[in-house]
């Protein structure tokens, strides 16, 4: 039975946190993303001046699908496409023999400026997965049969290393009960109701809950517009910004602590953690953590929310569920 444990390493501002893996013979940075479901990276197949600054994959120690291929669109419209191979894959001693590994032959400007991370690790249902014609298993739906348990666990903070964990829940990482919420897996999420939300100027309109996803691999917290506003109206400074495209504060701001319930259990986000990063280097005006979830379809909790929690992934029952605890 595996199980395994690997840093999470902040970018600048928490922009994303890069996570150490072994692919046949290279060691690349992955992003882990649990908003979606492909284990795609640089590869020596990709063009020079895509992936100029980035570790490659080279698939000289894989085995070709052929006829496989993968092309994947996020929520940002980042994009990436190219073909697959089947490889070894070991994360934090945790190893999958046959990964499905997306070879990126074309990569979006996005992810070539981003030259610390090497491409991304989903970890969300492989129902999205984009392989075609036939769409392959996630490196932790690849593994769960082999762990102790069929669980991950998400530990970031803020500027500071977290962790992942495979096949374990490690009680050191939390305090007090952790509280398990059902995931509704229809599209591939870990999905989930959050009950609501208080806190900042109008109590963020408190009781309004809503459906949401824990997305490793999103930077910011995405709520409803009525308690983003709400939130951002007790905040000195603060208003909607249509050339950034969000709200913005000063950056002298201490914003208030943020509170969400779910499961009947309150989690706070703490104010300095919606105060995320200056719009440029040396701005005094600062980018809110919290941003209106408008056109999405539903709330996203990113990287803001899960830095001020322990979560656990949990698929090792009759059906999948998320669980919080305080960190
Ligand atoms: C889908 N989850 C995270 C995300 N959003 C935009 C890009 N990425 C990787």
């Amino acid at each position: 039975c595996q199980t395994g444990e690997v840093a999470a390493d902040p970018q600048l501002y928490d922009q994303s946190y890069l996570s150490p893996v072994t692919i046949g013979n290279s060691e690349l940075m992955l992003d882990f993303d649990t908003g979606s479901a492909d284990l795609w990276c640089f590869s020596t197949e990709s063009p020079a001046v895509q992936s100029a600054g980035h570790g490659l994959y080279n698939p000289s120690t894989g085995t070709e699908l052929d006829g496989a291929f993968w092309d994947i669109t996020y929520g940002d419209q980042s994009a990436a496409s190219g073909n697959v191979f089947a490889d070894k894959v070991v994360v934090g001693g945790v190893t999958a023999t046959k990964q499905a590994i997306e070879a990126a032959t074309s990569v979006s400007y996005e992810f070539t400026e981003d030259v610390a991370s090497d491409g991304l690790l989903g970890l969300a249902f492989s129902s999205i997965n984009t392989i075609l014609p036939q769409p392959q298993t996630t490196f932790f739906d690849t593994v769960r049969n082999t762990l102790a348990k069929a669980v991950f666990t998400v530990d970031l903070k803020k500027g500071a290393a977290g962790s992942y964990t495979f096949g374990y829940i490690d009680s050191s990482k939390y305090s007090g009960a952790i509280t398990y919420v059902p995931v509704n897996t229809a599209n591939g999420f870990w999905q989930f109701t959050a009950d609501g939300y208080s806190g900042g100027g109008n109590n963020a309109s408190t009781g309004r809950g809503g459906v949401a996803i824990a997305d490793t691999g999103t930077s910011l917290l995405y709520l409803p517009a009525s308690v983003a506003k709400g939130y951002y109206s007790g905040v000195q400074g603060a208003s909607f910004d249509f050339r950034q495209g969000g709200y913005t504060l000063p950056c002298s701001a201490t914003p208030p602590d943020f509170n969400v319930a779910i499961g009947g259990k309150t989690f706070t986000v703490p104010g300095s953690y919606i105060n995320y990063a200056p719009l440029r280097a040396g701005s005094s005006t600062c980018f809110g953590g919290i941003q209106a979830d408008s056109g999405i379809g539903f709330s996203i909790f990113g990287d803001v929310f899960l830095k001020a929690v322990y979560a656990i992934f949990d698929d090792s029952g009759s059906s999948p569920k998320l669980g919080f605890a305080a960190q």
